[in-house]
């Protein structure tokens, strides 16, 4: 670690950020997944991370949300460090996700998948038979949440006959459920056509409205579309950050990447 990034790592939380990566390692059995990634996501932008298959970005989210553990270094969520915290405990301080695998319960109808995850804050076992008026609450806000999500129509369906846009809908209600200030979504698009695509962009819109998302993102005009500012991750390290179209002139960032997808 150079002196400057010592007195980095050791000044308070950067005044504006909601989520805060400083010099993050993951190290698989001596692999580098992710290498000394320092990063800022500012409350109420929307960030894109993006790179090559295998650049590290499932791996930054499980040590973002919890769900990995770093071998070193740090997070700050809204100042607090959050990086030996369990998941559950992570959401409770105001960050959700949503997984790039389907996270939905196939067999339960959507209203269900929503208000079980509705419950799921309840902090104590006594609590987990609850009075019907609290029973009747989480349902006018299941109610509400899938028609901010698009699927007000679609209550009784089995989620197992979902389209595949219309799951990835759900899943992103069902991380709205714990309200979170920021929202870390994995690849919300893969597999969709273009209408999908259209529908996941004005809805990731929509939801980020007085909130933060981060999200991981292949296809590169929907990263145009959405994001304040993007984050270029290149074997496990932080290759360029910042506003989408400056990165996106940055030569190393089109030879690594953007030069790809033709941009
Ligand atoms: N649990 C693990 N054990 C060992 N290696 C791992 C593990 N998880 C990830 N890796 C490795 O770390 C690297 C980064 O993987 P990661 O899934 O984070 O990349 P990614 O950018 O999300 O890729 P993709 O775009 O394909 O989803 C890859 O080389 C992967 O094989």
């Amino acid at each position: 670690m150079t002196a400057i990034s010592q007195l980095q790592a050791a000044a308070g939380p950067t005044p504006g950020a909601a989520l805060e990566a400083r010099h993050l390692v993951k190290e698989f059995r001596g692999f580098r997944a992710t290498n000394d990634v320092s990063l800022q996501i500012q409350d109420g932008e929307i960030h894109a991370i993006i790179g090559p298959n295998g650049a590290g970005k499932t791996t930054l989210f499980n040590l973002l949300s919890g769900f990995l553990r770093p071998t070193s270094g740090e997070v700050h969520l809204f100042g607090e460090r959050v990086d030996q915290l369990r998941p559950y405990e992570i959401v409770r301080r105001g960050l959700s996700r949503s997984f790039q695998i389907s996270s939905v319960f196939p067999t339960m109808t959507v209203r269900d998948n929503v208000l079980v995850a509705l419950q799921s804050p309840t902090p104590l076992p006594h609590q987990f038979w609850a009075p019907l008026s609290r029973l009747a609450t989480l349902g006018e806000q299941a109610d509400q949440i899938l028609e901010d999500v698009g699927l007000g129509s679609a209550h009784d369906r089995l989620a197992a006959d979902l389209s595949h846009g219309e799951k990835r809908q759900l899943e992103i209600g069902i991380s709205l459920t714990q309200n979170p200030r920021v929202l870390l979504l994995d690849e919300p698009t893969s597999g969709m056509g273009s209408e999908g695509i259209a529908r996941v962009i004005a809805l990731v819109r929509q939801v980020a409205r007085g909130r933060t998302v981060v999200l991981v993102e292949h296809n590169m005009s929907v990263v145009a579309e959405l994001a304040d500012r993007i984050t270029v991750l290149q074997y496990g390290a932080v290759l360029a950050s910042g506003r989408y179209d400056d990165v996106r002139q940055d030569p190393r960032v089109i030879e690594a990447y953007l030069g790809e997808e033709g941009h």
